[in-house]
């Protein structure tokens, strides 16, 4: 992965490469703490082992049975759901993946009665084998294949933890079950049991992206100078903390839409606390160059954008054409239109003095997304250290889990009594 710090410096809000150079120190610092918790494989930390960790055979067993699906679905929510999307996006071009990860009834009937049942796997993934809407739409699948007519045990895998109501789900029904690795928050669990069955299933080469990954690992030193990760990392920190309280990640490929969501995930869980975070939005180029790029150059001065793209891709040539006005693009093609796009829209922001970093890999493929995906997760870590915040926990989350469950009967919940207590200002 590679990260260009450059329109970052002397923009506003300013950062110079002095500023820089002194949060080096605390850099250092920092990628002490995550080597040691690396070491003793503490929570959270462990995620930044995973590459080396994961048994790719495993997973690869897991999916073996499950001879070419017509459709793969991954049922589950947040961070059992976004790494999967991610990586079926980017690699997975001929596989047909669907999510169930929220509840809203209207899709989720549009989206069963729409799923060859028979021909679909259905992968469930719950780290805590708790979430109410991960365990109310398995129930809901499950009804849909037995009315089907098909064997939903037979289309079936499980990821989950130890215990849990998944656990003893997968259990009572002999389902091939994952476990979720210790010690790895769902939102940094991608490259593990919880998305890589679906890479798997869509051809991905495991090896590769986990490869990736550990490219990525080994370049993280006691210098943002010298590990693309910290450097992406400190400077989003360093921006944040001078007003740039907004992070618009914008990638100009369509393949890694999900990516920005994923990303989004990552940023907001991990770093959202004690008033300290940065707001994940989320853009794609060059399609929101024609909507929010007017805000994210002309706007408030509290954003950074983080421009992300392959530097290779596949192309596809544009036709000659003897129309005036369209010759500069005849005979062209669309990935030089994209990169054209790209370099205009950083020099625009520069040229406004919008700070904005650059991210590339060298092409989108499992190598690359393996960079991407262990560089942000690095980058964020690094971030939580110099924030000083609890990045591996989720807090406000939780508070809202349990006042949803308590609303449901699901438990004494004493969060739910403040559903009671909301105000109105009703106008109809
Ligand atoms: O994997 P699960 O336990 O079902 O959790 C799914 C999601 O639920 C919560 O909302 C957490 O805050 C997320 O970090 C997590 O990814």
């Amino acid at each position: 992965m590679y990260v260009d710090l450059g329109n970052a410096l002397d923009a506003e809000p300013r950062l110079t490469r002095e500023a820089l150079d002194r949060l080096d120190e605390r850099v250092a610092d920092a990628h002490d703490r995550i080597a040691r918790g690396r070491e003793h494989a503490d929570h959270g930390y462990a995620a930044l082992n995973l590459p080396d960790t994961v048994d790719p055979d495993a997973i690869r067993a897991s999916v073996a049975d499950f001879d070419d699906p017509a459709a793969v679905l991954t049922v589950g929510i947040g961070g059992s759901a976004l790494g999967a999307a991610t990586l079926a996006e980017a690699l997975g071009a001929d596989l047909a993946h669907y999510i169930l990860d929220n509840v809203d009834p209207a899709h989720v009937r549009s989206l069963l009665d729409s799923l060859p049942l028979a021909d679909t796997v259905v992968h469930v993934v719950s780290r805590s084998g708790t979430t109410a809407e991960t365990l109310a739409n398995f129930l809901v699948v499950r009804e849909a294949m037995d009315r089907a007519g098909v064997d939903w045990t037979d289309r079936t895998l499980v990821t989950t933890g130890e215990d849990g109501n998944l656990r003893r789900l997968a259990d009572r029904h002999d389902l091939p079950a994952l476990d979720v690795p210790a010690g790895v928050p769902g939102r940094f669990s991608a490259l593990s049991t919880v998305a890589l069955p679906v890479a798997a299933l869509g051809g991905a080469d495991l090896d590769e992206l986990l490869a990736g990954a550990r490219a990525e690992a080994d370049r993280l030193s006691g210098s943002l100078f010298d590990a693309p990760a910290y450097a992406y990392g400190a400077a989003c920190y360093a921006l944040e903390r001078r007003g740039a309280g907004v992070n618009a990640v914008m990638p100009y490929a369509e393949s890694l839409e999900f990516f920005a969501e994923w990303f989004a995930q990552l940023w907001a869980e991990s770093l959202g606390k004690d008033a300290v975070g940065q707001t994940p939005a989320r853009a794609l180029g060059a399609t929101d160059q024609h909507s929010q790029l007017q805000l994210y150059r002309a706007g408030p001065r509290d954003k950074l954008v983080t421009l992300v793209r392959p530097r290779e891709r596949p192309d596809v040539p544009i036709p000659e054409t003897d129309l005036d006005g369209l010759s500069y693009l005849g005979g062209g093609s669309l990935a030089a239109l994209l990169d054209a796009e790209f370099e205009a829209t950083e020099a625009s922001l520069a040229a406004a003095r919008c700070p904005n970093i650059r991210i590339e890999v060298d092409r989108i493929d499992e190598r690359g997304v393996g960079e991407l995906l262990y560089g942000m997760e690095a980058a964020c870590v690094c971030y939580g250290e110099l924030a000083g915040v609890e990045t591996f926990t989720q807090p406000a989350v939780e508070w809202g889990k349990r006042a949803a469950r308590g609303l449901l009967g699901g438990g004494d919940f004493p969060e739910a009594e403040a559903v009671g207590e909301k105000r109105r200002l009703l106008v109809e």
